[in-house]
């Protein structure tokens, strides 16, 4: 039985103990239905509650939908369901707004704010993986609050995600999140759907997405926003897999964060591995590798302490890849060491290889990564 009654921890343990969080904001928090205008007090609440998880030495990624709904008034667009071209141009004409709202409410606590627009392709591909990855990896260094959306304007429908709750969980992912915060119009995940069934209760914790969890959820529902409980939970299939737990707790409060601190009702999906152990597990496991790298006695001894691959310890490159494919790592006797995601094409690794870093942009003509395989894209046998 995957559902827990009582939740041993409280949510304000949970999120302070995370290093990095990912809060999705639905459209339905962000703008008002009625009027189709920005819930600006609201927003600046949500502000509020960012810079001081920020100011406790936590990393915040933003997951913020709003787009669309914000930008069809613009338009005149008519109430009602749009068609897709109808969405891509509202979602044009809602982003710049909705970015600036964001830059407005979070400089205000003196936080700097980065968009980031997603198609599927830039999660689902390994290439364009790495580099968001990078990007984000980056800016959360330098200090910056990622937004997120999908990049509505040009996703077609066979290539969307459709809803930000999966956008928000692959964005955990992405991320390296240890918390993922769903902000909806309801308290957590019920028995049932508790609009049409009087006698839902609402689960404290749940460990595991069993067919039975997937049952409770339901159908989608559509509204100004996309997606519905099954989207929510599929979303905690995602973030739970990677290592993030997830909780989906109300949004519509002024500062729903400090409320979830201070115990509001919520559901909790608990990940039983860390981001870092979830994504080895994910490197070692389920990726055919490309091809194999030789290293000397000091790399596969730097590999056993935890530290990245440099290109000055391969021997040698042996097959045909591309950067961010899986490749086999073996020692100087040809004893399989593990696996990596490696950071340069077979090309260039060949070119680089027995040389010091601080080459590479001589030999290859431009500044690459001066890791041949980071020590996070690394799963090290034993
Ligand atoms: N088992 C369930 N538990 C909670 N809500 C459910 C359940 N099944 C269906 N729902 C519906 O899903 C809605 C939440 O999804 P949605 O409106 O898309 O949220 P958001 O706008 O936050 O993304 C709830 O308000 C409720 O109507
Ligand atoms: N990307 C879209 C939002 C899609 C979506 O999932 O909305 P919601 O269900 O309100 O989180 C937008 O910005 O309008």
């Amino acid at each position: 039985m995957s559902i827990v009654e009582t939740n041993p921890l409280s949510s304000r343990d949970r999120l302070q103990a995370a290093g990095r969080i990912v809060v999705k904001i639905g459209s339905a928090l962000l703008v008002d239905q009625a009027s189709g205008k920005l819930r600006r007090q609201w927003l600046e609440g949500i502000a509020a509650d960012v810079a001081a998880i920020k100011a406790r030495g936590q990393d915040v990624v933003i997951v913020s939908s709003g787009a669309i709904a914000l930008g069809r008034r613009h338009l005149g667009l008519p109430k009602g369901v749009l068609k897709l071209e109808e969405k891509q141009a509202a979602a044009a004409v809602g982003q710049i707004r909705l970015s600036h709202a964001w830059q407005d409410v979070l400089g205000e606590h003196g936080l700097t704010t980065a968009q980031i627009l997603l198609t599927l392709d830039d999660t689902e591909s390994r290439r364009r993986y790495l580099n968001g990855r990078s990007t984000m990896a980056t800016l959360l260094r330098l200090g910056a609050v990622p937004v997120i959306n999908e990049n509505d304007t040009v996703a077609t429908s066979e290539i969307r995600y459709g809803d930000n709750d999966r956008l928000a969980a692959r964005v955990a992912e992405l991320a390296t999140a240890d918390c993922l915060v769903l902000l909806s119009d309801i308290d957590g995940l019920y028995t049932a759907n508790p609009n049409t069934d009087p006698s839902a209760r609402r689960l404290d914790v749940v460990t595991g997405i069993t067919p039975e969890i997937e049952a409770m959820a339901g159908e989608p529902v559509s509204g100004v926003g996309t997606g519905g409980m099954i989207t929510k939970v599929e979303a905690a299939r995602v973030a739970l897999a990677a290592g993030c737990s997830m909780v989906i707790c109300a949004g519509q409060v002024e500062r729903p964060i400090s409320a979830l601190e201070s115990g509001a009702n919520c559901t909790w999906f608990l990940a039983d591995r860390s981001p870092r152990q979830a994504r080895k597990m994910w490197i070692g496991g389920s990726l055919g590798p490309k091809g194999r790298l030789v290293v000397d006695e000091g790399a596969a001894r730097a590999l056993a302490q935890g530290k990245s691959l440099l290109p000055a310890g391969v021997r040698a490159v042996e097959g045909e890849f591309s950067r961010g494919d899986a490749v086999m790592v073996v020692g100087p006797e040809g004893r399989a060491l593990g696996r990596g995601l490696i950071a340069y094409g077979a090309e260039d690794a060949r070119a680089i290889a027995g040389h010091k870093s601080g080459e590479i942009e001589h030999i290859l003509g431009y500044r690459g990564r001066d890791e041949m395989i980071h020590r996070d894209d690394l799963a090290i046998d034993g």
